[in-house]
């Protein structure tokens, strides 16, 4: 199942991932007062979009993409426009500037919520990206409001176990979990020969577990998990990783539980953020629910509106870490 769809997206994602990369690393290169200018982030996020982008058109040209950009600031920048124009072309060969444009904008049209679509986030982890540290490129396909495939690329994943160039992430519902390290220059297949299963780890002592959230205090609550963890008796410190690489931790057994209660009451998960993690975390043998124990669905919209926080397990401590949270915050 999804055999075509699997290769066009492991492809696509890795191709991305390098450009995404190679753009990082100039960064980190850089002096550090570059490192506060976001233009490198902007030129990767559309960068990464539009490979994408244009992967999926042409071999699915029907199916609609939900993605984090748009190309309303390039359509008005020249400068920019040239630059991603550049980024691209380099990355793939040369592409037509008015078809990139377009396959921007294609990830910013409404579409129909309860039939197949993509969601693409082009980086996730944009802060992580900027520090120089964890990021993902995360795609995923969704069918009747189930992710029925979800790929991960994560450039600076554990590069003791993957590789300088960190390694992709993939699932395919009823499949189970796959990783394999990203080798420059050739994009990972269905068939990579590298490519190795992945399991959640099976600890069912949450004194035991290691837990991780957010590096940004403002995209979570701290002191909120930090009580969820003591109620627990979990006795580590938390471990602060950006993006959906904490979804690929959970996923490969290096850690046990992720939590994410937003600050605000009125804050909205994006699909995107979510949709491609959670595929690999539940493929890997894991559980992913909101903070009342129901599953995600993405029939919603662009939003995850009817959830409030998110909790990815290994699958043995779910039940006992919700009803920790359940103690501690009113949901
Ligand atoms: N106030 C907030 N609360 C929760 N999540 C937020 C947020 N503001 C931004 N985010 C989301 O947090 C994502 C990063 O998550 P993490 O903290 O796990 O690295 C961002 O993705 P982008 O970086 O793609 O914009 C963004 O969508
Ligand atoms: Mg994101």
């Amino acid at each position: 199942m999804y055999r075509k769809e699997l290769d066009i997206a492991l492809s696509a994602v890795s191709r991305a991932a390098k450009l995404c990369r190679d753009v990082q690393q100039t960064l980190v290169d850089a002096e550090s007062v570059q490192k506060k200018d976001r233009s490198p982030v902007t030129i990767a996020d559309f960068g990464s979009q539009a490979i994408i982008s244009m992967a999926l058109s042409a071999a699915f040209p029907e199916d609609p993409l939900v993605g984090e950009e748009d190309a309303v600031l390039l359509r008005k920048n020249d400068v920019l426009r040239g630059k991603v124009h550049n980024l691209v072309s380099n990355a793939i060969g040369a592409v037509d500037e008015d078809a990139l444009i377009e396959a921007i904008d294609r990830g910013a049209r409404d579409t129909n919520f309860s039939g197949r679509f993509w969601t693409v986030d082009p980086i996730d982890g944009t802060k992580g990206f900027l520090r120089g540290d964890q990021y993902a490129v995360a795609l995923a396909l969704i069918e009747a409001g189930r992710v029925v495939l979800g790929v991960l690329g994560c450039p600076n994943f554990n590069p003791e176990k993957w590789g300088a160039n960190g390694a992709i992430f993939y699932a395919v519902a009823g499949g189970g979990a796959f990783a394999a390290p990203i080798e420059p220059g050739t994009p990972v297949g269905r068939n990579d020969l590298n490519a190795k299963p992945i399991r959640v780890d099976g600890t069912n002592r949450p004194e035991a577990a290691r837990f991780c959230e957010s590096v940004e205090s403002a995209h979570s609550d701290h002191e909120v998990h930090r009580r969820i963890c003591d109620r627990l008796g979990i006795l580590a410190s938390p471990c602060r990783i950006d993006s959906q690489a904490k979804y690929a931790a959970i996923a490969s057994g290096e850690a046990s539980i992720y939590l994410r209660l937003p600050r605000s009451s009125a804050y909205r998960e994006k699909i995107w953020d979510h949709a491609a993690g959670a595929a690999v975390v539940t493929e890997a043998g894991g559980r992913v629910t909101d903070f009342s124990g129901s599953p995600l669905g993405f029939t919603e919209g662009r939003t995850l509106k009817s959830h409030r926080g998110i909790l990815a397990t290994n699958g043995r401590l779910h039940d006992g870490v919700l009803s920790a949270i359940q103690s501690t915050v009113a949901i």
